[in-house]
């Protein structure tokens, strides 16, 4: 009954910020994955403006800042770039129950279609097929207790997003942006996806906000400035913080270790490290809620 109380409890949330019209949705109850708390999405309208190097990294600080037991999971199946950022070796084993066991670094417990395939295998499949490659990626794993899992959502709002959306039961979103009007445009289209299945948006976050000169420390705004925030205001969702555009999160991404983890006292590193806390104040915030909201019963 708790289960079922959560997410209508989300659902009434959606509906009192966004407005929308409740779809019907999967049976709560089938949703639920046993021993992890939360699951929350880390999506952009838009590919390439940085969604997976602000789920490792946020994944990481939330591991080790926030000291709470972490999954990541890379829904990205097409494009899986979770092994090499996070420095994943081999495949995972089976456990007894038959169940895979996700691969741990840097504290936090992984599964990718990058480490069930050979490397630079092309994964060439249909959308059911897809579907059913992430359920096993899901359910199919022995995750242990989890506190959170983060999942690196697809680019994009269409069919793969909507049915992850609704199949893991989310507890949140974080939508990552770029601070240039087209990508402001695809994220807004991702805060509007997720009310319309939901999906408490938990805030927007600005990637690549400003580009910092190695030489000089000059910050230009390559990409414009303040657009994120802006839009967070407009859209009534709250705005997370701002990572810059620096080479150093490329590189550390190149070689598996995150920049929390490489130089856990810079600026970035400090900056994932609010953001995270903020996502994990903002999930205890909605289970607090859920607690003192009286049960519904059917
Ligand atoms: N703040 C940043 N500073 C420097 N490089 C960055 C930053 N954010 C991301 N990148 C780099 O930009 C590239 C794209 O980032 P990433 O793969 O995280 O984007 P994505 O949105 O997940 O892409 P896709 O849509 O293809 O999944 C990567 O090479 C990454 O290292």
């Amino acid at each position: 009954m708790k289960g079922l109380s959560r997410y209508l409890t989300l659902r009434q949330r959606c509906v009192r910020n966004f407005s929308v019209q409740i779809g019907k949705g999967p049976n709560a109850k089938d949703l639920k994955i046993d021993g992890i708390k939360d699951i929350i999405a880390v999506a952009s309208g838009k590919g390439g403006v940085g969604k997976s190097t602000t789920a490792v990294n946020l994944a990481v600080s939330l591991a080790k800042k926030c000291q709470l037991k972490v999954g990541l999971l890379d829904a990205d199946v097409y494009g899986p770039s979770i092994p090499l950022m996070m420095r994943l070796r081999g495949k995972p084993e089976v456990s007894i129950d038959k169940k895979m066991i996700p691969i741990e670094n840097h504290g936090v417990k992984c599964m990718s279609m990058g480490s069930l395939v050979d490397v630079g295998a092309a994964i060439v499949w249909r959308g059911p097929m897809v579907m059913k490659a992430l359920e096993q990626m899901t359910r199919g794993v022995n995750w242990g207790t989890l506190d959170v899992l983060v999942v690196d959502m697809p680019p994009g709002t269409g069919d793969a997003q909507i049915s992850i959306s609704q199949r893991l039961q989310l507890s949140g979103a974080v939508i990552v942006s770029t601070p240039q009007d087209v990508a402001l445009l695809d994220a807004r289209r991702g805060v509007k996806m997720f009310s319309q299945v939901n999906v408490p948006i938990l805030g927007l976050l600005e990637n690549m906000s400003y580009f910092k000169c190695p030489k000089c420390g000059e910050p230009s705004d390559i990409f414009g400035k303040g657009g994120a925030r802006k839009t967070a205001e407009e859209m009534g969702v709250q705005f997370l913080g701002e990572v810059p555009l620096e080479v150093g999160i490329r590189s550390s991404s190149d070689e598996g270790v995150p920049i929390v983890v490489s130089d856990p006292e810079s600026a970035v590193s400090h900056a994932y490290g609010d953001v995270a806390e903020k996502v994990a104040n903002i999930l205890d915030e909605l289970a607090k809620q859920q607690q003192f909201r009286p049960e519904i019963v059917l």
